[in-house]
């Protein structure tokens, strides 16, 4: 069931019947279940059997959730969004996620024996019972959609590619200022289960916002940008974000089957033709994860101190959108956190070309740059002032030949940098109506930016030529675990004294 606008999520059944390939009840099932990822790239799937595990499984969430912050903290992994990922102050969820998750073996090696050293075979019994029930599920309607386009021949490919990551959310009592932020999820298929605690809503293709209230027989399926692209377009994954009201504790719990790091995401030939050109180039899942991840903390604020440079970036990335293919730029960043580091600040901009040189002067010294830096134009300003400030004339914050530079303000003016940042965010949603749609793979297999946030002209200038770039491969050279750890520590080291992280 779904409310909110009057817009219902299809609910298809897959209880009552006993669903074999090649059945007539399949195939009416596979006909709903392409009718519905064509229009909302979302469903609600009926599915009575999760009923049996429904209390031990919250049961078991809430033991979870409910150790000591250390001992949850020992499952950690240097893979982005798996292991343990605290509340933070502005992003107000736990989140538990482990890969390979279908295997019985690695959710006690990985899960459980971290956990509970001394052992704690209800959990993993669950866990897994809970696992195979969706995986079992997700590859129904994996072949279902696969039949639906006649590619099942695939099949099997795609399943040994798959890596069913699992992963437990807890948001806590209270209202967020985010409780998950509009975003796609990456991989292919998402089952999600939830408590009676709602707060999914999912975007229509026009904008809408529906409210998902699921019933406690029913899983919600999305599809995400990998099985989007490896359809070559066919489905478009769907925008959701989780708004929670109210004082109850909401738990979801999310099976995603993502491809394995290794496997190349790319559409069959059978569904590219002249009329239907390669839309994605071939892309490795986790690779995107790790350009996702990188920008993602620049750009969901979830790090105040990240937010708060890339609030900066924005503004500068604008006037870059006018320049010519390989012309060197000046370009002057301010509203800069103080503990900015040259090296953090050189990684945003290598998406745009050679970084010469970042100059960070100081701002209390009488450098001769004083005078020739920008001061902040957002500082203390309502937000139409800073809605002004950002559609100036790039002139005023860009010169022409040379270097990349970059200036800093005090620390009193962060707050209302964090404030433009969501404001620029939300103008730039690539599903705000009208708006030219650049998604975040786009973006990854493309080099390009969206600078939309110029209102008067939207869609104009929207993106950003990836310049000086030879291959896809250079780009993703840098982004390592190494400088990913680093970029994180940079930012989110001293931040309410804890570690900040998002979701994918
Ligand atoms: O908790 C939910 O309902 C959704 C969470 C989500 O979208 C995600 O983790 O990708
Ligand atoms: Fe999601």
């Amino acid at each position: 069931m779904s409310s909110g606008t009057g817009v219902r999520l299809p609910v298809i059944d897959f209880s009552t019947r006993e669903l074999k390939p090649g059945s007539p009840d399949w195939d009416l099932v596979k006909v709903q279940v392409r009718q519905a990822l064509e229009e909302y790239g979302c469903f609600e799937a009926l599915f009575d059997k999760v009923l049996e595990v429904r209390d031990v499984l919250f049961g078991a969430m809430e033991e979870l959730f409910d150790l000591p912050s250390p001992t949850k903290q020992l499952c950690t992994s240097d893979k982005p969004y798996r292991g343990y990922h605290d509340a933070t102050a502005k992003l107000l969820r736990e989140s538990m996620s482990v890969d390979e998750a279908h295997i019985a073996q690695i959710i006690d090696q990985d899960l459980t024996n971290i956990l509970w050293p001394q052992g704690n075979i209800s959990f993993s019994k669950t866990i897994v019972s809970f696992t195979q029930l969706a995986a079992g599920l997700e590859k129904t309607i994996r072949r279902m959609v696969l039949e639906s386009f006649g590619v099942e021949k695939y099949m099997d490919e795609l399943n040994d590619a798959t890596n069913y990551n699992l992963r437990a959310l807890k948001y806590g009592s209270g209202e967020p200022p985010v409780a998950a932020g509009v975003h796609t999820d990456k991989g292919m298929i998402t089952v999600l289960y939830q408590n009676e605690v709602n707060g999914l809503e999912i975007q229509t293709k026009d904008g809408e916002w529906i409210k998902i209230k699921p019933s406690p027989r029913s899983f919600v399926i999305m599809i995400g940008d990998s099985l989007s692209a490896w359809l070559n377009g066919r489905f478009s994954p769907v925008y959701h974000r989780v708004v929670k009201k109210g004082n109850k504790v909401r738990y979801s719990i999310i099976l995603f089957s993502n491809p394995r790091g290794g496997y190349s995401v790319k559409a069959p030939e059978e569904l590219v033709d002249g009329k239907n050109g390669l839309l994605f180039k071939p892309f490795d899942y986790e690779e995107y994860l790790q350009y996702f991840s990188v920008r993602h903390l620049t750009a969901m604020g979830c790090a105040h101190e990240y937010s708060w440079s890339y609030s900066s970036l924005i503004s500068c990335l604008m006037p870059m959108s006018e320049a010519k293919e390989s012309e060197e730029w000046t370009v002057f960043v301010d509203n800069l956190s103080k503990r900015v580091s040259k090296i953090a600040l050189r990684e945003p901009f290598r998406y745009h070309g050679r970084v010469e040189r970042v100059f960070i002067p100081s701002i209390n010294s009488k450098s001769k740059y004083k005078e020739s830096f920008p001061r902040n134009r957002a500082v203390n300003a309502n937000m139409g002032d800073i809605r002004k400030g950002a559609n100036e004339d790039p002139k005023d914050s860009c010169k022409t030949g040379g270097t990349a530079h970059s200036g800093r303000c005090p620390m009193k003016q962060r707050q209302s940098c964090v404030f433009l940042l969501n404001e620029l965010l939300t103008l730039n949603s690539p599903t705000k109506k009208n708006g030219p749609k650049i998604s975040m793979l786009h973006r990854f297999v493309t080099g390009a930016s969206p600078v939309t946030w110029k209102n008067s002209n939207p869609g104009d200038k929207a993106l950003i030529p990836y310049r000086l770039r030879k291959s896809r491969d250079q780009e993703l050279d840098f982004i390592n675990k190494r400088q990913v750890a680093s970029l994180q520590h940079t930012y989110l080291d001293g931040v309410d004294g804890r570690s900040s992280r998002s979701m994918a």
